[in-house]
């Protein structure tokens, strides 16, 4: 597609869009008495304005019915997590029995991990992405210590070869059937939340199983932003949240994946609780652990209802709106921003586009490394009203999500980061600027 840049073009791709409508069913955070530029839901998704009514019924159950609510509510919150299961696997690319929402991101890590990192002392190494988001490293650093491995040892980083920002396919499965004896699980991400590459998962799925290890992803940044086929690319399990591009608010509930052909194995090992036993006898009170069939039997506590009531409210509009139309739009509108940051003209050592540019190796999200003063150039763009984010050391990360931002947003910060650069190089000729970033804080 060819872009220009002007303002009259972005708004008439707006115009233009099949998605336009959905903006509004979203509250846009206010920064000085006016709409923010808002191009952080790759961090927190925005609030659906129906979340306040689907909590509010949860309530009113509860303030009428008691514990009747578990039986008797609207929604009956004994099989409340039933209500996720079609739209959900739609997300992911999967069967509704393969995905369950629960818990927490982490949380359901540790918890599949313990069923599919099975260490032996022959197989015992996880392959995991170098710089990993810090949730995972932690997660795998403290299992593998569990299993009585050091973290040095079974630990194998992937990081991008000298002077490149992203991974190649190639070398990730070089480096997985190069240790085809020792490997015991791949676990990447599915999107680096730091460059914001997407793996490619079907490949990295079919090397780690050739080289006789199960393969699972964190998919935090991928649910909801790309298009995902966990099913058919043979995926053994995969964990996410839902307040990134689900907009299911903050700390908001989790989901996981555990494909088909685990669902019945009575051999792996997994941590229980009376969530995931047989529906038709939990209340039996008995000794005995017989998990539900499928992702619902690694459930352990009764749902927490008023994060998966936000959830359900805000999964409704993702599935009305559709993965397929949302990544059709999110290709142009992360393409635009593309454009107009090319269009400024700077070198690859002032300003850099980290993520990569073919689409199918990225999402919505852009990370900008800025070489100097990037601290600064993030503060000024708050300043004027963009809200989006910093990770350290050195990236601003910049995320047009298809469901509610426009081309327009997309045309005003292009402007405003422009603005904002010229402004900081002028002062740093006169040396108002100190050159170098900062790194007192992060957002
Ligand atoms: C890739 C990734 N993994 C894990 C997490 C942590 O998730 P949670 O706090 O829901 O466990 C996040 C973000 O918070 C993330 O971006
Ligand atoms: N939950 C949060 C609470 C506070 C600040 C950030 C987060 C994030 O989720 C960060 C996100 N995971 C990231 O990709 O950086």
């Amino acid at each position: 597609m060819t872009y220009e840049n002007s303002l009259q073009f972005a708004r008439s791709q707006d115009h233009n869009d099949s998605l336009q409508t959905f903006r509004e069913r979203f509250y846009i955070p206010q920064v000085n008495g006016k709409d923010a530029i808002y191009l952080c839901g790759n961090s927190l998704g925005l609030q659906p304005k129906s979340v306040r009514a689907a909590l509010e019924q949860e309530l009113l159950d509860w303030q009428n019915l008691g514990v009747e609510g578990h039986f008797q509510g609207k929604n009956p919150w004994f099989r409340y997590h039933e209500l996720f299961s079609e739209k959900e696997a739609r997300i992911v690319g999967a069967q509704p029995a393969e995905v369950i929402v629960m818990n927490n991101l982490t949380t359901n890590l540790h918890l599949l991990l313990v069923s599919f990192y099975q260490p032996t002392p022959e197989r015992y190494r996880i392959i995991t992405e170098a710089g990993a988001f810090p949730s995972d490293q932690y997660a795998l650093e403290t299992q593998v210590k569990f299993h009585g491995f050091h973290p040095e040892e079974a630990i194998l980083e992937l990081k991008p070869r000298p002077g490149e920002c992203n991974l190649r396919t190639a070398d990730i499965e070089a480096a997985i059937a190069e240790n085809a004896h020792s490997v015991a699980l791949i676990l990447m991400g599915g999107l680096n939340y730091y460059t914001g590459q997407v793996f490619d998962l079907a490949a990295i799925t079919k090397a780690g199983h050739a080289a006789g290890a199960l393969v699972g992803f964190d998919l935090a940044h991928a649910a909801g932003n790309v298009l995902l086929s966990l099913h058919e690319w043979e995926v053994d399990f995969a964990v996410w949240c839902t307040y990134k591009y689900l907009n299911s608010g903050p700390g908001g509930v989790g989901a996981a994946f555990v494909h088909e052909k685990h669902a019945h194995n009575p051999d792996l090992p997994r941590f229980a609780g009376w969530w995931g036993h047989n529906p038709e006898e939990r209340f039996q009170m008995k000794k005995g652990f017989k998990p539900m069939a499928g992702a619902a039997g690694w459930q352990l506590s009764n749902g927490a209802i008023l994060t998966m009531a936000a959830h359900k409210a805000a999964l409704d509009i993702f599935d009305e709106a559709g993965m397929p139309a949302l990544r059709a739009k999110s290709e142009q509108l992360t393409g635009y921003l593309e454009f107009l940051i090319q269009e400024m003209g700077l070198s690859a050592t002032q300003l850099q586009i980290i993520t990569p540019a073919e689409p199918t190796a990225r999402g919505c999200q852009l990370s900008l490394l800025v070489h100097q003063n990037g601290r600064a150039l993030f503060e000024k763009l708050t300043a004027a009203g963009v809200i989006l984010d910093w990770r350290e050391p050195n990236v601003i990360r910049v995320a047009p999500v298809p469901l509610y931002n426009s081309f327009e947003d997309v045309f005003c910060f292009a402007e405003i980061l422009r603005k904002s650069w010229t402004e900081l190089e002028q002062a740093s000729t006169k040396g108002l600027v100190a050159p170098a970033n900062t790194s007192d804080q992060s957002s």
